[in-house]
């Protein structure tokens, strides 16, 4: 069984504006509203390639009682905590000349509420996969994700992490299948910014030598490499397509790594069938169709991207 983790879920209003201009009333000329959270849009991604996972998280007030409703519609499972205060986010998608996000704070989760979580996760078994993405709220140590994978320990869990920061860096010894920072986020790791493919791979390699198995750094329109568990480095350009919304293209790579790699256990076709689900959802207003997927994954195929 998959299942994913979304410390600070959201709905994710997606807006665009011409022009927009700072210190002005600025008006739509399109909107859209989505359940997002990086696990939620790995979940449905996984969804639509037909892979069942549950998403697990907290969800607190009204925003929290719609993103329930909404992922019943996405099609797969979800067994979230409901937290007493605080309401989960409403993050703000704007994309005008420039993509800007301003991401919500989340709820106040209490120690009883992350207690919680550790029960659900300590029904996982061998074989099964868990995937933690996302930022945690405030209220929640940065060691969250650490403490998940020290408690898992032992027990033949493949666990993927697309975090930032502190999040990602304390869990490398505990030698995550996947992680997947993208290259600002790699640099960011070093206090530096990364300008060339040599540099990334360069950095992608001291992740995994800090214990990562499989390193894969993505690049928005620049494609991906991989750095994979027998240090073997992958490359992969884009699709071809008119970018329309590229949020939650970065968590449908993953799922649709996943997915690839769970079919296959062949990491070139993973980052195929994953540049393919990045690109399928960098292409749509909402998550990458099992039929657009498809039809990118033949593009790749046919030409080995751009
Ligand atoms: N402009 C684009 N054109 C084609 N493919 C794209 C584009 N943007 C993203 N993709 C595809 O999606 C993959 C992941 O994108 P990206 O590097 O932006 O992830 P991310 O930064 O984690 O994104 P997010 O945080 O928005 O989910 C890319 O490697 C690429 O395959
Ligand atoms: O604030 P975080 O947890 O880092 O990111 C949250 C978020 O930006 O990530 C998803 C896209 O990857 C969106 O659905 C969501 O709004």
């Amino acid at each position: 069984m998959i299942y994913t983790v979304t410390f600070n879920p959201a709905l994710d209003y997606v807006i665009a504006v011409d022009h927009f201009t700072l210190g002005k009333v600025n008006r739509t000329v399109q909107e859209n509203i989505f359940c997002g959270g990086k696990g939620i849009n790995v979940s449905a991604l996984l969804a639509n390639l037909g892979y069942a996972s549950t998403a697990l998280g907290f969800v607190a007030g009204f925003t929290g009682t719609e993103i329930e409703r909404g992922v019943k519609e996405l099609g797969f499972s979800s067994d979230f905590i409901r937290v007493k205060k605080g309401m989960s986010r409403i993050n703000v998608k704007l994309k005008s000349d420039e993509e800007s996000e301003i991401n919500g704070m989340g709820p106040d989760i209490q120690p009883e509420d992350t207690e919680a979580l550790f029960g659900k996760l300590d029904r996982l078994e061998q074989g099964d996969v868990l995937v933690l993405s996302g930022s945690i709220p405030a209220a929640v140590g940065s060691d969250i994700y650490e403490r998940i994978m020290e408690r898992l320990r032992g027990r033949g869990v493949r666990i993927v992490v697309d975090a930032e920061k502190e999040l990602l860096s304390a869990v490398l010894h505990l030698n995550p299948f996947l992680i997947k920072p993208n290259n600002h986020e790699l640099g960011q790791m070093f206090g530096k910014e990364l300008k060339t493919e040599e540099e990334i791979i360069a950095h992608a390699r001291i992740l995994k030598e800090r214990g990562a198995a499989n390193v894969l750094v993505s690049m928005a329109g620049d494609g991906a490499v991989l750095v994979d568990e027998k240090g073997e480095i992958h490359r992969q350009g884009v699709c071809r397509g008119k970018v329309r919304n590229s949020v939650g293209a970065g968590d449908s790579m993953v799922a649709g790594f996943l997915a690839g790699y769970l079919k296959t256990g062949d990491y070139g076709y993973a980052l195929k069938l994953g540049t393919a689900s990045g690109g399928a959802t960098a292409f749509s207003d909402g998550i990458g169709t099992r039929e657009r997927i498809m039809e990118l994954l033949g593009q790749l195929e046919e030409n080995g991207g751009n």
